[in-house]
């Protein structure tokens, strides 16, 4: 018989959960199949049931996968006076001498239960309530655990475990704290990076964990250092979230906001549940359905219409739409003269301004004024009593005229011409090409920031928040007028596909004749148009996330915006129209603020919207950048916010400061990525195209997926193994924010930093 070692018996443990996820994956595989061919064309809510459940087979299948690489990484011997897994034979106690029961917990990525009727935990999901000691318990606070050990797996093996003593077995809080933590810490830290973020469940620290499980239902604003884990709380959370609050948000969906598409590639695959049919990714740019936003160059652009001011601006920019015309217009209606006059149609806009409704809702009740008005005109000149009595048309004449007035294309024709219906992108682009009218009194450089060229076309990422606000402004098309579009399209869906069958058994009538076997089935055989329409419609049965993104005003349960100190007044708007009940999780740090509209200060960010009703959490531990690195950053830290400290870091040592002449550009790339291995490496600088182009002239790879060459725009909230950093004088003088992104672009490395410059460098001495 081998000896029994704690690896060998955690094998043992793990070959067990293995056995169980194996069993599990192929249930659910065989099930998958069955799902398939079950799938009957004929019977719509069938198919819609089979599809549904298809997916969330899927989902299961991939959750499987992505939790099967570390499923298990820690065990809890925790106290517990009804222990589902005791621990055998100890019964150890207190000083009081009372015995106290032990219960044996297993943390995991995933939850796994016995396949019997007891349903005995074997695997603690890491979210449960029951595995949160396993987080928090250090030597002077135990919480109950009195032995913690670390797991250490490659693939299916355990290659490692340390254990800890925390409670009673004679630890005394002098001892050394957490010291399989601070292994388990220390190999995931300075492991190597890779393009998509890894997840912490591992290691996650007590002060990230309490951000992470906060029970509060409001506004959290966690504000921390580089590299203190900001993002990864963020992430966390999130799934944690959909854990515990599971129903809810599966119905309403969590809408996670971050920097840029490559920044969202990133965390997009951190944890397994955020691939679940409730989250949606977006950056602030894609946030309206429908557009598709570039990046705002024109840091003149980004400050004007991430202000404030764009609100009475785009107001003034919609109202303009509203006019009145300088001369009277004449209109013939049964053989009688009717005059739209100036008076008319300023007191029918008076009207509609004073119901306080948007532009669009209002126009009916302009319409109605003016035609009101228009036919008391005509009643006076078609009933006037040649004996000067009262008017000779009856209330019901009225009415007449009103209608004959409101069906006149002529008069309907001047009328939208004075109050159009209007859609967000008209609103803009007029705004755009005359800013001095809406913004009259404004200068010339607001004009110049909203100034835009006839022939571009498109939209920004600046000018989604405003396309946003628009449609507040303006307001949708009326929900009845809705529901009678949809009606009309579901007509219309229907006898495209009568058409399309038609065609079909046309077409196959032909086919057969051409020798085509008579068994193949063919459309019309299963389906006739209704059904066929009807399968149309059940397949458009999207899940919350689909459903989420193609609807502006959705309200997400749960939002969570990261880097959310780049968001603009406007953006912050945009957010919060989102988020109706105000639950949201913001990870920012504002000495990062690159953008001119960003976050200076939270309390002015978030007072607009939920007043002084938030609560500020800080992270205080870099996880990523080595101390010289940091010590290095630390130096702007007085020039982009005085009053931070800066984070404690946890790495002593990387590969190293270096520095060389900007001639020598290609050379220290090629020894960043040589110190890098298998790494990342990232070369930051404010003209990618022409740093791309001599690296590529160079001989280096440049679409090699180790190697990012980024502006910093671009490298926001991503981290790389070895940092190119090119002129850091240049990123210091390219905009107001300049030392934030400098700041940023020097905390971007877990390993190593090399400075490529000729200029002077830009950070004060130390
Ligand atoms: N408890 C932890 N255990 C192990 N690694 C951690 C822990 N917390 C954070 N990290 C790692 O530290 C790195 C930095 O984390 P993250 O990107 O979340 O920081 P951030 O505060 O968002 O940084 P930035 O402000 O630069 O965007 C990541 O690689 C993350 O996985």
């Amino acid at each position: 018989m081998p000896e029994t070692t704690p690896i060998s018996a955690e094998q043992s443990y793990l070959d067990e959960l293995l056995a169980l996820v194996d069993e599990a994956r192929a249930r659910l595989n065989n099930r998958l199949k069955e799902v398939r061919r079950e799938a009957d064309i004929d019977d719509p809510q069938g198919l819609m049931m089979r599809d549904r459940e298809a997916q969330e087979i899927a989902l299961r299948l991939e959750n499987f996968s992505a939790a099967e690489v570390g499923l298990m990484f820690g065990r809890i011997d925790v106290e517990d006076p009804e222990p589902e897994n005791p621990v055998a034979g100890e019964q150890s106690g207190p000083e009081d001498g009372d015995s106290v029961a032990l219960d044996r917990r297993y943390i995991g990525r995933i939850g796994l239960h016995d396949n019997d009727e007891t349903m005995r935990t074997l695997l603690m999901d890491w979210r449960a309530p029951q595995a949160r000691p396993f987080y928090l318990a250090t030597t002077l606070h135990p919480e109950g655990v009195h032995r913690r050990r670390h797991i250490r797996t490659r693939g299916r093996a355990v290659v490692g475990v340390t254990d800890e003593a925390l409670a009673a077995e004679g630890s005394s809080p002098s001892g050394p704290t957490d010291v399989g933590k601070e292994a388990a810490l220390l190999e995931a830290v300075t492991r190597a990076r890779t393009p998509v973020m890894r997840d912490i469940v591992e290691t996650i620290a007590a002060e990230q964990d309490s951000i992470i499980r906060s029970p509060h239902r409001g506004v959290l604003v966690v504000q921390g250092a580089p590299g203190t884990g900001k993002t990864a709380v963020a992430l966390h959370r999130a799934a944690y979230l959909l854990y515990t609050w599971r129903e809810q948000l599966a119905r309403t969906g969590v809408l996670i906001v971050g920097p840029n598409d490559r920044f969202l590639r990133y965390i997009s695959q951190v944890l397994p549940s955020l691939g679940e049919t409730g989250v949606v990714l977006a950056t602030p740019g894609t946030l309206v359905p429908g557009i598709q936003a570039r990046p705002e160059h024109s840091l003149l652009a980004r400050e004007v219409k991430g202000s404030i001011e764009m609100v009475p601006i785009l107001r003034s920019a919609a109202r303009l739409f509203q006019r009145v015309p300088e001369q009277p217009r004449r209109f013939r209606v049964d053989g009688v003269d009717v005059d739209l006059t100036p008076q008319i149609v300023r007191s029918a806009r008076t009207r509609a301004r004073r119901s306080r409704r948007s532009h669009n809702a209002a126009r009916p009740v302009f319409v109605d004024a003016a035609v009101e008005q228009l036919a008391r005109q005509m009643a006076d000149r078609l009933g006037e009593d040649p004996l000067g009595g009262d008017n000779l048309l009856s209330s019901t004449d009225v009415a007449q005229l009103r209608e004959e007035l409101r069906e006149d294309p002529n008069i309907a024709g001047a009328l939208e011409e004075c109050w159009p219906l209007l859609g967000p992108e008209d609103v803009l682009t007029e705004l755009y090409a005359h800013p001095e009218r809406a913004a009259a009194e404004y200068d010339e450089e607001t004009w110049e920031g909203l100034r835009r060229a006839p022939e571009v076309t498109g939209w920004t990422d600046a000018d989604t928040p405003l396309l946003d606000e628009l449609a507040d402004l303006l307001g949708f098309v009326d929900d009845e007028e809705a529901a009678a579009a949809e009606r009309a399209e579901w007509l219309e869906t229907i006898t495209e596909a009568q058409e399309a069958l038609d065609i079909l058994a046309g077409s196959a009538s032909q086919d057969l004749d051409d020798g085509f076997a008579p068994e193949i089935l063919m459309a019309y055989d299963v389906v006739d148009a209704e059904a066929l329409a009807a399968r149309q419609r059940v397949r458009d049965t999207r899940s919350t996330a689909q459903r989420a993104r193609a609807d502006a005003r959705w309200a997400f349960g749960h939002v969570i915006v990261d880097e959310a100190q780049e968001l603009s007044a406007m953006a912050w708007r945009m957010i919060f129209r989102r988020c109706p009940n105000r639950w949201m999780t913001l990870v920012g740090d504002p000495a990062q603020t690159g953008n001119p509209s960003g976050v200076e200060d939270w309390g002015e960010a978030l007072s607009p919207a939920v007043q002084d009703r938030w609560e500020l959490h800080e992270l205080t531990v870099n996880y990523r950048t080595p101390e010289d690195i940091a010590q290095l950053a630390g130096r702007l830290l007085p020039l982009v916010a005085p009053d931070q400290r800066p984070a404690v870091t946890l790495r002593r040592t990387g590969t190293g400061v270096r520095y060389s002449r900007r001639n020598q550009l290609a050379a220290a790339v090629a020894a960043a990525a040589e110190l890098a291995g298998q790494g990342l490496v990232g070369v930051l600088t404010v003209d990618r195209e022409a740093i791309l182009r001599e690296l590529a002239a160079a001989g280096l790879d440049v679409d090699s997926d180790r190697l990012v060459i980024a502006d910093v725009t671009g490298a926001k909230g991503l981290e790389f193994d070895e940092v190119v950093l090119v002129e850091p004088a240049d990123i210091a003088a390219a905009s107001p924010q300049g030392y934030q992104d400098l700041y940023v672009a020097l905390t971007r490395a877990t390993q190593g930093l090399s400075v490529v410059h000729d200029s002077p460098l830009p950070w004060p001495e130390s």
